[in-house]
């Protein structure tokens, strides 16, 4: 098996958008494909109103293949300190052609606030390893485990573009998405994120640094969360550049030129165009201050590279044979 779909753009790319048909007959949902977590969980008809603003509802009442996963519930917590949970049902998925006919699709019975404002994404789907699936008391695996087995090849792949639609594609490696050699690292699966060492970074006049740091391959982040004191020094060359104390993050005046910012993996390096890391208006309501694409990460102990980075290159999710799990960078 193999598949492609096709990946949309919310406005300023904020998060990538992928058709995945449930059920019998097929109920269309546009889920946001997390690399960063493995709950496939979706808006449903269980919902209270109240939560639901105009996103599509999964109803597995009327899916003659839904089956209820008798007692098991999930609830997640991410990052950004939104959250959901609710209960389980087991129904055929088919995401780009490619089909598995008892994914555990987890059916939202509480949202919370930014979930409800995000009225066109109508779940997520996760694609971080199954250890950190949150189905109790039986976790439960990813639609990639799942459908692993009857790839051509153990991999996926994110095509993400600025301002664009991209694919992502199951099964298969798309020579005509990439240029060049395809540069393979190893990934530390032990947290259940696609963990990795980036070899070092550069930017503006400055000659590349090899200053290796950790940071795990995030599609559902919206930007680059990079060490404090990468991301200080990046926007040092920045005329105008100060770090919101109120946001914790830097912005800039919107007619600054941004320097690119380069990253490596092993001995390749990577070029992250500073259009996209002048990210967007901090305010709709003032025209002059933007809000940057690379910001300082938490102190959580590794970076999250999120979709600003990601979209400059064609990414290998690579789950390996017996070996490691590896991720692929190539140029495009
Ligand atoms: O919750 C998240 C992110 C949030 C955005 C969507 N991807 C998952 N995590 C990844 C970084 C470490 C903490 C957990």
């Amino acid at each position: 098996d193999s598949g492609s779909a096709k990946t949309t753009p919310e406005k300023d790319d904020l998060e990538y958008l992928t058709p995945v048909s449930i059920g019998t007959p097929p109920q269309v949902l546009n889920l946001d494909f997390d690399s960063g977590s493995s709950d496939l969980w979706v808006f449903s008809s269980e919902l209270p109103q109240s939560s639901v603003s105009g996103q599509s509802l999964y109803d597995p009442s009327k899916s003659s293949t839904a089956e209820e996963v008798q007692g098991a519930t999930w609830n997640i917590s991410y990052g950004d300190q939104s959250s959901s949970n609710g209960i389980v049902y087991r129904d055929v998925v088919n995401v780009g052609g490619v089909e598995f006919k008892s994914q555990a699709v987890e059916i939202a019975t509480t949202v919370s606030s930014q979930f409800t404002r995000d009225t066109n994404n109508d779940g997520l789907l996760g694609l971080a390893f199954s250890s950190i699936n949150t189905v109790q008391p039986q976790q439960e695996k990813t639609f990639f485990d799942n459908i692993l087995s009857n790839l051509d090849a153990p991999v996926w792949t994110a095509d993400l573009k600025y301002h664009a639609p991209g694919t992502y594609d199951f099964g298969v490696i798309d020579k005509s998405k990439y240029t060049g050699d395809i540069t393979y690292t190893d990934v530390d699966q032990s947290d259940g994120f696609w963990m990795f060492d980036v070899a070092g970074y550069g930017f503006g006049n400055s000659t590349f640094k090899a200053a290796p740091f950790k940071g795990i391959a995030d599609t559902g982040t919206t930007l680059a969360m990079i060490p404090a004191e990468i991301a200080g020094a990046y926007y040092r060359q920045v005329k105008g550049a100060k770090l919101d104390s109120q946001q914790g993050a830097y912005v800039f005046p919107c007619d600054s030129v941004l320097p690119d910012f380069i990253f490596g993996v092993g001995n390749a390096r990577y070029t992250i165009p500073g259009k996209f890391i002048n990210y967007s208006l901090l305010d709709e309501s003032d025209p002059t201050t933007c809000f940057g694409g690379l910001q300082p990460d938490m102190g959580i102990g590794f970076a999250i590279l999120g979709d600003i980075l990601l979209k400059s290159t064609f990414v290998v999710f690579d789950a390996g044979t017996e070996s490691t799990p590896r991720l692929g960078f190539a140029k495009k």
